[in-house]
């Protein structure tokens, strides 16, 4: 047994973590470098034969010295967050975490564990889940805690960041432009409501008696609208019946890949790398450069469209963005106001039909507001439809449309020391997760939590419910909060409004509606299984 060899190789690994340990990696590349050819460096430091059984020995106790001193520490009291609780498997490693999130199901995942350790869970070697409304509130907040490494995710470095990434003053800049675009809604009433007719059309041309995919329509819906709306309507998918354009796989691939990124950020680096990743990262910005190309030559659908204050058309900026940089924000306006309307109209269209008392007060409301077909292009009166509104509001409690509330906050190493938040400490290199999906579904928070209950949320209601709305999320909060969650209300009450008048609504004969919850899966923004109803025209 070559026992200097031993000992050299066994110290050596516990300096390595020592120093990985002070001196974090952004990326693995430069580490994985130096941790693969030590071992080998060293034996030709100890000078000796350069056999194979001496490599085999260096390198199994090096890393086998390195990986038992991290695990011992991640679990031991000296950790920083070792006052939290937590399954022993994620203080170990975030690999787990990983692998839960690669299945689509961190959600369901992170309900029980907050289930069963509380509102605060360790959930990686360094991260925090937190299901905490006043906490919460104070790290999404100003002065809260700043957007942390999972943002860099799905992102070459060489691509401008969209609004999403960006924090401090870059951030402001671009907020001011989107708050601009969000500040008039009603300009875009006219748009919605073509969308929402010619959904009804299309779905009334379906054949008698067949199944129709309400989940699949309500994203061609919103692909379209959005697609009018960022780049002077470029889909067309209505008309099809189809995702001509692909775009759910591009963008549920992208955001797979991201969150199983976003779990383990020192891999980015590397995983750039992959032909495969590439060339996914690389379709996203050739789709923005094409469909920016395209807005540009076409011009906008109406008077001031998404684009024209993305790209500050009206020149209200001292720097005005470039191409790449408005494009990089109109494929977030694809991504971010598409898919999530999509989940929030089909999640409360399951609502409906699997409560049957519900639909018919919904649609009685619907009936009185609107009473003849030529009311329904008011807009102003969609308002009026509170019932709605509270159906719009309990389906975003129990169904976020972004089950995790976005990507993690993080206090950054060399910080300038740890944060109480909400009376703990957050110990620097502390990433947080905030799952809206748990939040809303404490019982302390909100009585019958995982009960489609509408009238919590109409002040007339005398329910004598636990009703705390602080720990109501769905929009996120504070100065990184959706810049389009009106719009996206508004967009769904007038396509609820149009399907109802128009249409009966049920489950297809033969489809299991209660399994469908079970469909739904967190990849950053939720995506669903085919919703299939039978739709009778109404008199
Ligand atoms: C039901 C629908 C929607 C939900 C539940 C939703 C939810 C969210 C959440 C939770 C965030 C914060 C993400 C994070 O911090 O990582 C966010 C950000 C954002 N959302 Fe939405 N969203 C919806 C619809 C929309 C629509 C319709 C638009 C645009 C037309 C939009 C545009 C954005 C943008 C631009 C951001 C980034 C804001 C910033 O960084 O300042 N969203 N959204």
């Amino acid at each position: 047994m070559d026992s200097s060899l031993l000992s050299y190789a066994i110290a050596l690994g516990l300096l390595n973590h020592v120093y990985f340990h002070k001196f974090e990696p952004n990326s693995a590349k430069i580490p994985l470098l130096f941790l693969s050819l030590e071992p080998a460096v060293l034996i030709l430091c100890l000078g000796g034969p350069i056999s194979f059984l001496r490599l085999l020995l260096s390198y199994t106790v090096f890393w086998g010295s390195l990986s038992l001193s991290i695990v011992l520490y991640r679990l031991s009291p000296f950790h920083p967050l070792a006052q939290y609780p937590g399954p022993a498997i994620s203080k170990v490693s975030k690999l787990w975490g990983a692998a839960v999130a690669a299945r689509g199901k961190r959600h369901l995942y992170l309900k029980k564990l907050h289930d069963a350790y509380g509102p605060y869970v360790r959930t990686g070697p360094d991260e925090l889940s937190i299901v905490d409304a006043t906490a919460a509130s104070q790290i999404l907040n100003a002065g809260g805690l700043v957007k942390g490494r999972f943002y860099e995710t799905g992102r070459d470095p060489s691509t401008p960041p969209p609004i999403l990434s960006l924090i401090g003053e870059a951030h402001a800049k671009k907020r001011r432009a989107w708050n601009r675009a969000m500040a008039s809604l009603r300009d875009y009433d006219p748009v919605i409501q073509k969308r929402a007719m010619q959904l009804v059309t299309c779905l009334g041309e379906q054949p008698k008696g067949t199944a129709v995919d309400l989940a699949l329509w309500f994203e061609l819906f919103t692909y379209d609208f959005m697609g009018d709306l960022a780049f002077g309507g470029v889909f067309e998918m209505l008309q099809q019946g189809k995702d001509t354009h692909g775009l759910g796989n591009k963008i549920h691939s992208f955001f797979a890949a991201s969150i199983i990124l976003g779990n383990i950020p020192w891999i980015l680096g590397l995983f750039n790398l992959l032909p495969m990743v590439q060339r996914s990262i690389q379709e996203f910005n050739d789709l923005g450069q094409g469909l920016a190309t395209h807005r540009i030559k076409t011009g906008a659908t109406h008077a001031k469209d998404l684009w024209y204050h993305i790209a500050d058309e009206e020149g209200l900026e001292k720097q005005k963005p470039t191409l790449q940089d408005a494009a990089a924000d109109g494929i977030v306006a694809i991504i971010a106001a598409s898919d999530t309307v999509a989940h929030l109209l089909a999640s409360l269209m399951w609502c409906l039909v699997s409560n049957d008392q519900c639909y018919k007060r919904v649609q009685q409301e619907i009936d009185d507001t609107f009473v003849v077909e030529d009311d329904l292009v008011d807009f102003s009166k969609h308002q009026q439809c509170v019932f709605l509104s509270a159906c719009i509001n309990e389906t975003l409690r129990l169904f976020p449309p972004a089950p995790v509330n976005g990507g993690t906050r993080q206090v950054h190493l060399n910080s300038g020391g740890g944060r109480d938040i909400a009376g703990k400490y957050i110990p620097e290199g502390t990433s947080v997760y905030m799952p809206t999906y748990v939040l809303h579904r404490r019982s302390d928070y909100f009585s019958r939590p995982a009960e489609f209950v509408p009238d919590r949320w109409l002040p007339s209601s005398d329910l004598a419910l636990k009703h705390n709305a602080s720990a109501f999320m769905p929009f996120s909060q504070g100065p990184a909060n959706c810049v389009g969650q009106h719009l996206a209300r508004r967009e769904v009450q007038a396509v609820i409004i149009f399907l109802l008048k128009a249409f009966e609504v049920r489950f297809a004969e033969g489809f299991d509606g209660a399994a469908w919850t079970e469909t739904v899966c967190d990849y950053f923004t939720a995506t669903r299984g085919p919703l299939l109803v039978e739709l009778t025209r109404r008199g």
